[in-house]
């Protein structure tokens, strides 16, 4: 047992007050009932936290993961026009390819200045939004009618995407039981799977873009919108997360694993007990010795798949987060999942 914990407790980031652990998940599917209560209740802690984790044996196969990365970077280098073609319409809909300076991410505070911000420093990312299939007047923008190679690419992302879903509902089992609920709590809240698979491309971009522009990101700072993200990224690094003392921290590649981070609406409907803390993509770091280099900074890929309760989901402060015990009344009123996540979308783009 002494083992298994430090094990769950590796930590992968630990610098200025953040502590963001690394957690085998697998004893959660296949240990002891108290193996299976240590990984609840360490993945619940983090989220209180830091509100981010890194999770290894989450169970998609890494084979399944490089399919998705090669299949999102071969769409990526089709043509603009093919990939214009299948452009991002609604925030309602929320599916399509959303080009380059299209959406800006922002803290909820600077939605006023939306327009201004853009303007002035636009991420540098393209994307492609991927929702649930078979929703009324709500078609994903699949390029299957392209070629095969569009046809491949519809099969991996729908597979993927139930994959998501599924782990997406073993992240809130754990959850559930480090919250003290019973441990199917949330299944019937997660299981239509409202999510949002954002395959994502960060160009090649000079040096001179970043010396020349202190605003520059590749992605702003902002915090995700639904219940927990989960991300893949490649090697090459850049993202960073807000630490206690204000800082920026990296949150570095660690192969095999995926970062995961909860959302505003978790910690909304957590009652603020778990938090959905701020990060950024900015330039990955310079390699030792690569001062005076002056090649472009690399393509980064990363792939964001948005856990979303039901859209019909009232969300609302969970039990054991509210009332006399905890001296503490409930925060926020209730809104369904749906109406939160049109209204959040509708300020970036
Ligand atoms: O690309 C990344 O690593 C993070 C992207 C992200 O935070 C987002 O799209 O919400
Ligand atoms: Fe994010």
């Amino acid at each position: 047992m002494a083992s298994n914990t430090s094990e769950i407790n590796a930590s992968a980031v630990d610098k200025d007050d953040l502590k963001i652990p690394l957690i085998d998940f697998g004893p959660f599917f296949t240990g002891t009932p108290s193996d299976k209560h240590a990984v609840a209740l360490a993945i619940t802690d983090a989220f209180k936290t830091s509100g981010f984790v890194y999770l290894k044996a989450h169970g998609i196969p890494p084979s399944v993961v490089s399919g998705v990365f090669a299949s999102s970077a071969r769409f990526f280098a089709r043509p603009q026009s093919e990939k214009d073609s299948l452009g991002w319409t609604t925030p309602q809909s929320n599916r399509g390819y959303v080009a380059i300076g299209r959406e800006k991410l922002m803290t909820v505070d600077e939605t006023n200045g939306a327009d201004t911000l853009r303007a002035s420093a636009p991420d540098i990312k393209e994307t492609m939004e991927l929702g649930r299939e078979g929703v009324e007047g709500l078609p994903n923008r699949w390029p299957d009618h392209l070629d095969d190679e569009g046809k491949d690419f519809k099969e991996t992302m729908q597979s993927f995407f139930e994959m998501g879903k599924t782990l997406h509902k073993h992240i809130m089992q754990a959850i559930a039981l480090g919250m003290n609920l019973p441990e199917h709590f949330f299944d019937e809240s997660v299981n239509i799977g409202d999510n949002n698979l954002r395959l994502l491309h960060y160009p090649p971009v000079s040096k001179e873009v970043f010396k020349n522009n202190p605003n520059q990101v590749r992605a702003g700072e902002h915090s995700d919108y639904g219940s927990i993200t989960l991300l893949f990224q490649d090697k090459h690094g850049g993202l960073q997360v807000r630490s206690p003392k204000g800082t920026f921290v990296d949150a570095t590649p660690i192969a095999d694993t995926i970062v995961v981070n909860a959302g505003d609406l978790l910690a909304r409907w957590s009652n603020d007990t778990i938090k959905s803390t701020r990060h950024r993509v900015i330039q990955p770091p310079a390699p030792e010795g690569s001062e005076n280099d002056d090649s472009d900074y690399p393509a980064r890929y990363s792939i964001a798949y948005f856990c979303q309760p039901n859209n019909d989901q009232l969300i609302e402060a969970l039990p054991g987060t509210f009332g006399e015990e905890v001296q503490v009344d409930k925060k926020y009123s209730a809104i369904t999942s749906g109406d939160y996540l049109v209204q959040r979308l509708t300020a970036t783009y």
